[in-house]
């Protein structure tokens, strides 16, 4: 069997809680989207994902910003990962963590995982919804330190695809290298099947207290830690 040289990581649920996801980062963009839209209409990033909201909303173009952001709290409620939303949230969550408003929660295994995994000459990078604007800082101010040198490369909906299907994973994989030398992390069964399907090596995280502990895996080896998973 191939060597393992890269490591690929979902976050919510696998590396960090649903719940610090939810309380912590939608609690702090859902007050703040109506007045931060309003606030940038010149930005070209937001007005672009503010067109893509009233696209997939079925929304008229001359729709108000408190539609917008009507559509935008039931995809939160939902959590629909629809990339116009992430897009926002990302914006709005790396101001919040540049002013120390926000830490990122990580499951305590995660952090020496990934040192001791980055020590042993596997490289690291992460796959998430959450957009990589947000990822970054996510991974730099956690509850375990600065993690974000460890991370080599981000992807995410806009620059990989879809995280179940298996064509944004045969996306990375052209940029990381083989498939077969990589593997991915992750709580959703449909985002495993699509990396597999891509030829990718898969570990499925089952957490106690998550939405995945009474997920099927299928063939998926499973882990509860990344005290347990295996990377060679
Ligand atoms: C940078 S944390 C943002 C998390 C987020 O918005 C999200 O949707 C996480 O989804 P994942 O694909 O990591 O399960
Ligand atoms: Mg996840």
């Amino acid at each position: 069997m191939s060597e393992i040289r890269w490591i690929v990581l979902d976050i919510e649920g696998t590396t960090s809680s649903t719940e610090s996801v939810h309380v912590g980062l939608y609690a702090y963009a859902r007050p703040r989207l109506g007045p931060w839209i309003d606030g940038r209409p010149g930005d070209p990033d937001v007005r672009s994902a503010v067109a893509q909201v009233k696209a997939e909303a079925g929304l008229p173009e001359e729709a108000a910003t408190a539609e917008v952001v009507r559509v935008l709290h039931e995809w939160m409620d939902g959590d629909v990962k629809a990339t116009p939303l992430k897009t926002l949230q990302g914006r709005i969550w790396a101001e919040g963590f540049a002013a120390g408003e926000l830490t990122a929660h990580f499951f305590p295994d995660v952090a020496p995982a990934l040192r001791a995994w980055h020590e042993a000459g596997h490289r690291l990078a992460v796959f998430s919804s959450g957009s990589v604007a947000s990822q970054r800082p996510w991974f730099r101010h956690t509850d375990a330190g600065d993690l974000s040198t460890l991370v080599e490369r981000h992807f995410d909906t806009v620059n990989a695809g879809p995280k179940r299907e298996p064509a944004s994973y045969t996306r990375i994989a052209q940029d990381l290298g083989e498939p077969a030398t990589l593997l991915f992390l992750s709580d959703v069964p449909a985002e495993l099947d699509a990396a597999a399907a891509a030829g990718w090596r898969t570990t499925g995280v089952r957490r106690p207290g998550e939405p995945s502990a009474a997920a099927d895996f299928g063939p998926h080896p499973v882990v509860t830690s990344f005290e347990e998973v295996r990377v060679r």
